[in-house]
């Protein structure tokens, strides 16, 4: 009998569009390359990852983390772009300037990025919910100099914000102004998260200078929002993976992420994490 032809062959004829995040694992399950995966699957995506760092972390918070090599991320990003093919990709944790300098380098090497046919987005993750850094002080001038000018989309929060433009966002006016810093520094969109923000109404808002769209959505009453920022980034990158354009895959991350935030649940004694399940519940 020759190779496939079994009568009982099985499998699908068509494999699921690729998305590649490049980022740090938490052991606690929650954010970081965990929450990125459990996006990818609950928003039909196959989710290749490049680990950067292996952090030592539960819900009360980050205790340690020790970083990858910068050649073995940069060859975790080789390996499954030259074989796989990446529709689209995302970072979330670099931790160090070294690693941030070689996966600059390597994307644009693999052809990821701005002005190349697959999408990327910048998560820049600097600190946890807990206030724990997980980006060296070094850092940020790497992020702003090397990764963001490859950015199809940069999605910090106020916190982040604040680290990359100086800028404190108090209203309007400085929001306009941080979002054309940050244009500034060479991403094609800019997506300022509000969810640090207080009042009843959690919004976020997307530019590219010409075309700005406000995200807007209830504030769910949980403290419980572990991962929110690599959950949202990572779904917004799986609708990039599946052919959206950037504003209609951010509408799609928003209404993504509100529902797991409002179904968010307590686990350990800390901060609970945000909960993709609602996706895959066929009831819901
Ligand atoms: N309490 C909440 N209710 C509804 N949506 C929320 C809430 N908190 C955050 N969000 C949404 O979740 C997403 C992540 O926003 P946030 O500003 O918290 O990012 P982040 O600080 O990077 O996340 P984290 O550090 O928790 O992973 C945004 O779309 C935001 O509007
Ligand atoms: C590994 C990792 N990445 C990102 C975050 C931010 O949510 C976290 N807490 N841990």
């Amino acid at each position: 009998m020759t190779a496939g032809s079994s009568a009982n062959a099985v499998g699908a004829t068509h494999a699921p569009p690729t998305a590649l995040t490049i980022a740090g694992s938490d052991s606690g399950g929650g954010a970081g390359i965990q929450a990125d995966l459990r996006t990818f699957f609950a928003c039909g995506v196959h989710g290749m990852t490049a680990v950067t760092a292996v952090t030592v972390q539960n819900s009360l918070g980050v205790e340690d983390f020790a970083e990858i090599p910068a050649n073995v991320v940069t060859a975790q990003i080789r390996a499954v772009t030259g074989d796989m093919g990446a529709r689209a990709a995302k970072t979330g944790m670099l931790a160090t300037a070294e690693i941030i300098t070689a996966v600059a380098k390597t994307l644009g090497d693999v052809g990821i990025g701005r002005d190349t046919a697959v999408p990327f987005v910048v998560d820049p993750v600097a600190a946890s919910m807990h206030g724990d850094p997980l980006l060296r002080e070094e850092a940020l001038e790497a992020i702003r100099t090397e990764l963001l000018p490859r950015a199809t989309l940069v999605t910090p929060n106020l916190d982040e914000v604040r680290l990359l433009t100086g800028i404190e966002v108090t209203d309007a006016a400085s929001r306009g102004a941080a979002t054309d810093a940050l244009l500034a520094l060479g991403p094609q969109w800019v997506l300022v998260k509000g969810g640090h923000d207080t009042g009843p109404r959690c919004v976020d808002l997307l530019s590219d200078g010409t075309t700005h769209v406000e995200l807007d959505g209830p504030r769910h009453d949980t403290p419980h929002t572990h991962g929110g920022g690599d959950t949202l980034a990572s779904a917004v990158t799986a609708s990039l993976a599946k052919g959206a354009d950037v504003p209609t895959a951010v509408r799609e991350g928003k209404r993504f992420i509100e529902r797991c935030v409002a179904d968010a649940y307590p686990m350990g004694g800390g901060i609970g994490p945000v909960s993709p399940f609602w996706r895959l519940d066929t009831e819901a």
